[in-house]
Formats: structure tokens, C-alpha cells, sequence
């Protein structure tokens, strides 16, 4: 993928040598962009070989609303260094995609939806919480039949809680997402505040990415852009010597995914199929803790 190797380039070219918690220092460069057009193909990088069931199981983790990885851990460890022995882990994004906490103490005027709300349920604690997942899903459909629908530019998931991200072990990097309809298209834009290039990076493209066609196909759209802006975009040290390797390797033809005909909540790791995937060898990478 030219776009991936494109960033590669410009981090390696331009960074600037940053320290960090992790001890491993990066090079770092502020506020990186691209886009990629999901009809072309599935963006799954093909210049290293990618852990695809990883990254599925990953995705169905979030969509799973789960706030520990008692499941997740059973088939990726990616999750693992987060976690405590439990699988308890101080921060999970589907917890915030699906169960965004909702206060039911508001000031004179202002509005916050209660259980009345189609998105809203109480959890068995008490806890009021907002499904926005599901408000995305549900809006998309709408504007099919409404295009002047009043929350048209409003499709945006959150999964940034400063009460809980600001004392968190690791609070979430992709932290909001927003969905755009142009024409009969479904594009997505995602915004993320540290991204590691070597390895998160290639796992959240292809984790939007699916995401997108997965809702693209649940609510009639064709599938659009992916646009992704990186705050701190960087490289760290360790990686550089496999970076370079990979961009001396010519890009591959893309993949296909194949999602099967079922509702949007009802898929599983098995109905999403991926096809005519061929890359170039693995390249080991040691995540920065
Ligand atoms: N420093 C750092 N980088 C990250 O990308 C990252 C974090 N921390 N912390 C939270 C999550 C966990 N993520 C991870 C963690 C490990 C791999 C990883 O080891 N990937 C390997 C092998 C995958 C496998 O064995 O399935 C790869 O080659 O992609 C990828 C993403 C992404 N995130
Ligand atoms: O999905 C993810 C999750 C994490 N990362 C990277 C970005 C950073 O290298 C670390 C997080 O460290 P902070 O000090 O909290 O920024 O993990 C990623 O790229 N993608």
C-alpha cells in the first residue's frame, strides 16, 4: 500500500527524535493524514505479512462491548501486556463504543438522553449507558430514506472518557471516529492521538477498514474513503531497520474480504473471509510497553 509506505517515508525523513514513557525512544513527526479508497481493495499491508486473525478477533473485541479481555486473551495475546492476571484491563474500547457512560444529573437546560432513548440502557449496576454503535448503524439507515436528517454530520464514536483516560494505565489512542455519507458512499475518518507505525498502525487501517465495509453492507451504502490522521505519528528505534526493509518491497496486489449475508449483529470471526491475500515474509517487531 503506496499510502502506507508514503508515511513510512515521511516519518523516517522528517522525524524528530522524541523520548517517551516506554524507555524506547521514537522519531516522531506531528498531525500525519492520508486516505485510502476502499473500492480499490482490502488495505491490508502486504510488505510484511499481517496477523489478519489478530486483528479480527481485535475488532470483534470492541464490537463486543467487553471491558476486559477474559475472552480476547483465549485467542490473540496482543492485548496481554495491558491486562492484569484477571484479563481486567483499566481501559477497553469497545466498553466506551457500546456502554458510554451517561450522567442522570444535568444542569438547568441542558439534555442528556435517559432510558427512553432507543441507544440508552441500564446496566445491571445502575450504570446508564449509550450503544453508539448502534446510533451509527441505526442514523445510517435513516438517512437512506431522510437525507436531511438532523444528526447527518453528526455519526462521530467517542471512545475518550478524561475521567477514566487521564488515570489510565493506557487510554485510548484511536480515540474518535466519524462516519460521512457522500453520494451512495459510506467514508470513514478516524483520529488518533499516538500512533506506532511499525505496528499499530497497520492493525487499525485494516481494523476502520473492515469496520467500514462491514456497516457499509449493513445499511446500503457502497463503500467510500478512509481517512486517517495520526497526531504523533512515529516511529520507534527498534523498528526503523524493518521499516527500511519494507520499503525496499514492492507492494503486492490487495486483498478481498468477503463478509457474509447475515445482520450487521450477528456476524462473528468466522463470517468474515479473507481472500487473495498474498505479502512478503513476516518482520518482527517488539512492542514498546
Ligand atoms: N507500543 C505499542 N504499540 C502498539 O501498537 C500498541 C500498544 N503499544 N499498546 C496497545 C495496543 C496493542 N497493539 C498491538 C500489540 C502487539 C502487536 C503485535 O505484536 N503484532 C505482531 C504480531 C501479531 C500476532 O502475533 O498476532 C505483528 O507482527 O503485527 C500489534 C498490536 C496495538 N497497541
Ligand atoms: O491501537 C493502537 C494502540 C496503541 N498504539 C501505540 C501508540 C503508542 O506507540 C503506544 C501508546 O503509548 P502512549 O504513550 O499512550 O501514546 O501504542 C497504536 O499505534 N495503536
Amino acid at each position: 500500500m503506496k499510502q502506507y509506505l508514503d508515511m513510512v517515508k515521511y516519518v523516517l525523513d522528517n522525524g524528530i527524535k522524541k523520548e517517551n514513557r516506554t524507555g524506547v525512544d521514537t522519531i516522531s513527526t506531528f498531525a500525519y493524514s492520508y486516505k485510502v479508497d476502499l473500492s480499490k481493495g482490502y488495505p491490508l499491508l502486504t510488505t510484511k505479512k499481517m496477523y489478519f486473525n489478530s486483528m479480527l478477533h481485535e475488532l470483534f473485541w470492541y464490537l463486543s462491548g467487553e471491558e476486559h479481555i477474559k475472552n480476547l486473551r483465549k485467542k490473540t495475546k496482543i492485548w496481554d501486556a495491558w491486562a492484569d492476571e484477571e484479563g481486567r484491563l483499566e481501559t477497553a474500547y469497545g466498553r466506551f463504543w457500546r456502554r458510554y457512560p451517561v450522567p442522570e444529573i444535568s444542569l438547568d437546560g441542558e439534555v442528556f438522553a435517559d432510558e427512553n432513548n432507543p441507544w440508552v440502557t441500564r446496566e445491571k449496576n445502575g450504570q446508564l449507558v449509550f450503544d453508539q454503535i448502534q446510533y451509527i448503524v441505526d442514523t445510517l439507515k435513516e438517512m437512506k430514506t431522510n437525507p436531511n436528517h438532523k444528526n447527518g454530520r453528526r455519526m462521530i464514536v467517542l471512545a475518550w472518557n478524561p475521567g477514566n483516560a487521564t488515570i489510565s494505565k493506557l487510554p485510548p489512542c484511536h480515540y474518535t471516529f466519524a462516519f460521512n455519507v457522500l453520494g451512495n458512499k459510506l467514508n470513514c475518518h478516524l483520529t488518533q492521538r499516538s500512533g506506532d507505525i511499525a505496528l499499530g498502525i497497520p492493525f487499525n487501517l485494516a481494523c476502520y477498514s473492515l469496520l467500514t465495509m462491514m456497516i457499509a453492507k449493513e445499511c446500503g451504502y457502497e463503500v467510500g474513503e478512509f481517512a486517517h490522521t495520526i497526531i504523533d505519528a512515529h516511529i520507534y528505534e527498534n523498528h526503523i531497520e524493518g521499516l527500511k526493509e519494507q520499503l525496499t518491497r514492492e507492494p503486492l496486489k490487495l486483498a478481498r474480504i468477503n463478509i457474509a449475508d447475515k445482520p450487521f449483529n450477528e456476524l462473528t470471526f468466522e463470517d468474515i473471509t479473507l481472500e487473495d491475500y498474498e505479502s512478503h515474509p513476516v518482520i518482527k517487531f517488539e512492542v514498546a510497553v
